[in-house]
């Protein structure tokens, strides 16, 4: 382990990138880090901060069977369950900065363990825990919906309609990968209304904690095409949790088979999923390092 940083106001950080998912990643072992929810939308901002999606935070774990402590933050500052792509850049972080030599790294995330492996090829890959359809886990509340049954998945109709608008519903799958995500299929990934009806999906009153809203287009039963709408940061390069989400809900619904490579506006996320184990493959690139005065970020 390396010695302390300044535990003073001046943070050192390190910006990386899971395919184009951008994260600014504090080292909270050996700096004393306190993330507000304020701190976290300043550091984010594009504008007034350094910019990110999602701010990671590295802890001393708080269970012994973990390595480490890995927790996320939104550009909106909300702290949230799981990051796929920051969980790469995670444990490249853990690695680089000398953190520790273990590999696969053990992360506790808010709902349990996390198992990290970097390859000898530099991909990373996570065992990305649990997946969950049950309305209650995600959470969703269908009180009162009919699902259509699809393979072995059901799709719940959202209406997405807004005042003074022809009535709008989309039919999505709901899944939890500890966090919540809504996934349609669209003809086109380039011509979905991303910018539309994500945000629409994002803040549904049947989302009680909001929700990740995916747009997948179908390539072939190997190969899907993906953007994602995320709760508290919009539209993303590319979310890991969210190509978990569409590949999990394909292979129910028998669209897909496993393994899937998944195509996003950042790079290729290979996924695969044997209805138990679901396994995420990709890259974790660390672009520069600084510091930051977080009192003058403040203002
Ligand atoms: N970009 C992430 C997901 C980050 C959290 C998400 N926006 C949420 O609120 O659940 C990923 O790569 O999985």
């Amino acid at each position: 382990m390396g010695e302390r940083y300044n535990p003073s106001m001046t943070w050192h950080f390190t910006k990386m990138h899971g395919a184009g998912n951008d994260f600014i990643v504090l080292d909270g072992v050996r700096q004393e880090i306190r993330l507000t929810a304020e701190r976290a939308r300043k550091l984010a901002h594009r504008q007034f901060g350094i910019g990110a999606d999602q701010i990671l935070l590295v802890e001393r774990p708080t269970r012994a069977d973990a390595d480490f402590r890995y927790r996320i933050f939104n550009a909106d500052g909300g702290e949230v369950e799981h990051c796929g792509n920051g969980a790469r850049c995670f444990v490249r972080f853990v690695h680089e900065q000398g953190l520790t030599d273990r590999n696969p790294v053990r992360a506790e995330i808010c709902t349990g363990i996390i198992v990290l492996n970097e390859q000898d090829d530099g991909e990373v890959s996570v065992d990305m825990g649990r997946t969950s359809f049950e309305p209650a886990a995600v959470p969703f509340d269908p009180t009162g919906l009919t699902p259509r049954p699809d393979g072995q998945d059901s799709l719940w109709p959202l209406d997405v309609s807004v005042p003074g608008e022809p009535e709008k519903t989309v039919w999505v799958s709901v899944v939890g990968i500890s966090n919540p995500h809504a996934v349609q299929v669209v003809d086109n990934v380039d011509t979905a209304p991303v910018a539309g009806i994500g945000p629409r999906v994002e803040s549904h009153p049947r989302f009680p904690r909001r929700v990740n809203a995916g747009f997948m287009q179908i390539v072939d039963r190997h190969d899907i095409r993906l953007r994602v709408y995320e709760r508290g940061a919009g539209e993303t390069l590319a979310c890991g949790t969210g190509a978990c989400a569409a590949v999990a809900a394909g292979i129910r619904r028998g669209l897909l088979d496993s393994p899937v490579r998944v195509q996003t506006r950042g790079g290729v996320l290979t996924i695969a999923w044997d209805g138990e184990q679901l396994l995420m493959t990709g890259p974790a690139v660390t672009v520069f390092e600084g510091t930051i005065d977080i009192d003058r970020l403040l203002g």
